[in-house]
């Protein structure tokens, strides 16, 4: 048997939801540079779905009917409240909450293709729902209900503070959110995949993703950014500390990418954008000193910037905190989530490998009471 680490390089299905070729992403064939640039959170999420761009009146429709979908059973909110909220990672919590809208929702093991449909739209609409009614139920306030006339972006950030975004915040975070969308088949897509491949439910598989995004080598990486430049502090701290990070043989969160090999085509829009923020809010330390950290490390290595990087300062900028950052990565990356999920559903076969076994062979069995 020939393995492969990390399973580097195996093609383990089709997929016509987005693409990676020669350093180049796109979703559904239009490039992310393209949709970064002009399109909507929703109308990305339409495309990913239903494979092309929507006219306005089907955008309108189904902003709408996203809108529609996003209030939370009481039994998600209440539940927040039986645990020890303050030291429980949002993550974790989103990871149960999404667990628990199944247990909510009676279609949840409905598994015709319209009532997964309507699943998907739920949980798109729901999971930034969850993600701020955590935050602001932890800091011992009320959640807030969206508003009918925001959109996706302008909601999550108006359900996370009460208050009415700015424009350039609110076209931030919608770039951020469409660059996140999707992403082939990263670590957290192809374990959704797996889950649903048994024929699972939907809320099944993006718990499972869930799990799977919040580790430090995915999604987990745009938190562990924030901490290393807290830890950095000034942009003059900046080589010293990368120096010795390797020096330790340690990883400098935010840089090397599986597939990507000259650099990943979302890292200039976010470099761009905490440039532009971090102007604005006149922190402008946490720009300099990711500049900083990527001169020096890329001298070092030839590892380029991943997504992750220049998030972290661009959400600090909107003024969220940082335990926040993955949840948010999650609330875009839902939608590629299910696009795959229902992709998987539409031309399914169960995903099982094989591992070449390596343990101790030939053991006889002792009774117990004859072990040492
Ligand atoms: C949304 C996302 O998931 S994007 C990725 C987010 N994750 C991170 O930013 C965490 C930091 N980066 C990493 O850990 C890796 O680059 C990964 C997980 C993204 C990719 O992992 P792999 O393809 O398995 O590469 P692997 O970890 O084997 O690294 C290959 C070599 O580059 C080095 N390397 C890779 N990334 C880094 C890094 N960020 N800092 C320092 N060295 C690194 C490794 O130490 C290894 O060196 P070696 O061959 O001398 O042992
Ligand atoms: O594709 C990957 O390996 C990681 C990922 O999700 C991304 O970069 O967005």
């Amino acid at each position: 048997m020939t393995v492969t680490r990390g399973l580097e390089g195996v093609v383990a299905t089709t997929s016509s939801v987005s693409s990676i070729i020669d350093d180049t992403l796109t979703y559904r064939g239009y490039n992310i540079d393209d949709l970064a640039e002009y399109a909507s959170f929703e109308e990305v999420i339409y495309l990913l779905w239903y494979g092309k761009l929507p006219n306005q009146t089907e955008l309108d429709e189904f902003t709408k009917l996203l809108s529609e979908n996003a209030s939370l059973p009481q039994g998600v909110l209440d539940h927040f409240k039986t645990y020890p909220i303050d030291k429980v990672h949002p993550m974790a919590a989103l990871r149960t909450a999404v667990s628990l809208l199944g247990m909510y929702d009676e279609e949840a093991d409905v598994m015709d293709e319209e009532a997964n449909n309507r699943k998907a739209i739920r949980l798109q609409a729901q999971l930034p729902a969850v993600v701020t009614a955590f935050s602001r139920i932890r800091k011992g306030l009320e959640p807030v209900e969206p508003r009918k006339d925001f959109g996706l972006a302008a909601n999550f950030l108006y359900m996370l503070t009460g208050e009415e975004p700015s424009t350039v915040a609110v076209e931030a975070f919608n770039k951020a959110l469409v660059l996140h969308a999707d992403h082939e088949l990263n670590a957290s897509t192809f374990t959704a995949r797996v889950c649903v491949a048994t024929l699972s439910d939907i809320y099944s598989g993006v718990t499972a993703a869930i799990g799977a995004l919040k580790g430090p080598l995915h999604g987990g990486a745009n938190e562990a950014v924030m901490k290393m430049l807290t830890e950095v502090e000034t942009p003059e701290n900046a080589e010293a500390y990368v120096r010795e990070k390797l020096a330790n043989k340690e990883k400098i969160m935010g840089f090397g990418h599986r597939v990507y090999r000259q650099g990943d085509p979302r890292a200039k829009h976010l470099r761009k954008m905490s440039e532009k923020l971090t102007n604005l809010t006149g922190e402008t330390k946490w720009y300099d000193m990711s500049i900083k950290i990527e001169e020096v490390f890329t001298k070092e290595k030839d590892l380029p910037p991943n997504v992750d990087f220049y998030s972290a300062s661009v959400y600090h900028s909107l003024g969220i905190d940082h335990d926040l950052f993955t949840p948010i990565f999650a609330v875009s990356r839902v939608s590629g989530w299910i696009a795959h999920i229902l992709e998987q559903y539409s031309n399914n076969r169960l995903i099982r490998p094989r591992a070449d076994y390596i343990g101790s062979d030939k053991q006889t069995y002792i009774p117990i009471s004859q072990r040492d």
